[in-house]
């Protein structure tokens, strides 16, 4: 099938390649020439494990192409749209500048009986209102939300959990199943429903995941002031099938481009509705979530004898998760960003997201590695839990530093093998 999908960043990229290896004829489309520059060239403009094999692949059998010209999809029967709906600038609602004009740009381009598929995570009606401008062309529209984590981008895309089609006719159904062939015939589950609904279960999705890392986070609270261990409760809780262990790690909290801004976009549609009562909870859940934030800094300073000032403290991770050079919202940057502005010099080093961090915080310094980071360092924040930090050597580390005080902002490290290399070792809602 001949596709194109207008938006190549972190999720537009994986799924153009992701598609181009299914079998499928597939354009990526974008405005950012560079980012077309370099996935024309096979070179993936991000770091995601997998893509760029994929990129490389696909790029050789002459399955995938990329363009900034618009016109080049006019041969598609599928248009997948995955442009950004990135936080409005002061204020919480989604900024929807993009995919109306990616809509807007695709229209003149659509042959009849075209399926145009909407993946962005957007706020419930927007559908509906997208269909009132591409109807009238003989095109048709499909929402269709994304699942896929960073980090695991390219195996979510292929093997997905489930796929959720928000459809208006049978017709655009087949389509999709024929999009997702694969994954359909391997018996992946399948919800077929209206617009509202495939809209509303990505937002849903990501609000309870949101909500999951922030009771635990809140439950982290509670073991602070009463000396429990959050990470045994998290174990003890996740053992009742009805609750599972997975998103109840406690730590430095959610970020990254979706879950802060989609919890925050989803109340606000939420007041525009007239329903703002029944999400007001999400309130709760972003300002624990940014708490945790905090609490790593009055950890840092209370451990520190009161102040930061002038202390030299080795800052592990920036990307908002380990596998991802993403910083968007990232809590790991905003830990850095926070003990720098109280005058920390602080050495800061991640595996991947060091260019993007030092493109948005200049005035940070980076360190080339772990090791530099660590060197002569009177405490230590581990803020992003990728492996090289979580596998760390208590008793060679401390021949690095000046002082052996560690914050473990995402509880991974071992306390015990840390405090008997005579580590002063801090979790987050650990004793
Ligand atoms: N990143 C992720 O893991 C996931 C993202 N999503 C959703 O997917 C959407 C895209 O997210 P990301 O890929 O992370 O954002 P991104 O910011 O990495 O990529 C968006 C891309 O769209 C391009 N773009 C903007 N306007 C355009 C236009 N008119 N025509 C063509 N290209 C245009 C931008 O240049 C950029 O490359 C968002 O709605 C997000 O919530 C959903 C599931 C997973
Ligand atoms: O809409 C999206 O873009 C995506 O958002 C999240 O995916 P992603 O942001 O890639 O990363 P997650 O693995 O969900 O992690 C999000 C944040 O929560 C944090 N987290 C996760 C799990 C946990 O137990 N504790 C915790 O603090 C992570 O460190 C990270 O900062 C969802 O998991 C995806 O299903 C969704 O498609």
């Amino acid at each position: 099938m001949k596709m194109s999908v207008i938006g190549c960043g972190y999720l537009g990229a994986v799924h153009a390649a992701a598609m181009a290896s299914l079998g499928h004829e597939v354009v990526g489309v974008d405005v950012d020439p560079a980012k077309i520059e370099a996935l024309a060239a096979g070179q993936a403009p991000f770091f995601e494990p997998g893509l760029p094999e994929l990129l490389t692949e696909n790029h050789d059998s002459g399955k995938l192409r990329f363009t900034t010209d618009i016109a080049e999809v006019a041969e598609c029967d599928v248009h997948f749209v995955a442009v950004g709906t990135p936080q409005r600038r002061g204020g919480h609602s989604a900024d929807l500048t993009y995919v109306n004009a990616a809509v807007e740009s695709l229209l003149p381009h659509l042959k009849p009986g075209a399926l145009v598929v909407g993946k962005s995570t957007v706020p419930v009606g927007t559908a509906e209102r997208l269909a009132e401008r591409i109807e009238p062309t003989g095109a048709e529209l499909a929402w269709n939300p994304e699942f896929l984590r960073e980090g695991f981008a390219v195996k979510d895309t292929i093997e997905p959990d489930r796929i959720v089609y928000g459809v208006r006719s049978d017709r655009a159904r087949q389509i999709l199943d024929d999009v997702y062939r694969t994954a359909v015939d391997a018996g992946t589950p399948v919800v077929v429903t209206d617009y509202a609904t495939a809209e509303l279960v990505k937002t849903a999705a990501n609000a309870f995941l949101a909500t999951k890392i922030s009771f635990i986070n809140a439950m982290a609270e509670i073991a602070e002031v009463t000396g429990a261990d959050v990470t045994k409760l998290a174990d003890a809780i996740g053992h009742d099938a009805r609750i599972g262990r997975k998103f109840l790690n406690a730590g430095v909290g959610f970020g990254g481009g979706c879950l802060p801004k989609d919890i925050r976009a989803f109340r606000a549609r939420a007041e525009e509705l007239g329903r703002g009562e029944s999400l007001a909870f999400l309130k709760e859940i972003d300002e624990i979530n940014l708490r945790r934030r905090q609490r790593v800094v009055d950890l840092a300073t209370e451990l520190l004898g009161g102040s930061v000032y002038e202390k030299r403290i080795a800052v592990l991770g920036l990307a908002f998760k380990p596998n991802s050079d993403d910083i968007r919202d990232s809590p790991a940057l905003d830990v850095a960003v926070m003990l720098n502005g109280l005058g920390a010099e602080v050495l800061a080093f991640d595996p991947e997201a060091v260019e993007n961090a030092r493109r948005a915080h200049p005035q940070l310094v980076y360190a080339e590695s772990a090791e530099a980071a660590l060197k002569d360092a009177q405490a230590v924040v581990l803020v992003t839990e990728w492996s090289e930090f979580r596998e760390l050597d208590p008793a060679a580390t401390a021949g690095l530093v000046a002082q052996r005080l560690v914050i473990d902002g995402r509880n991974v490290l071992d306390p015990a093998a840390w405090q008997g290399a005579g580590w002063t070792y801090a979790g987050l809602g650990r004793p």
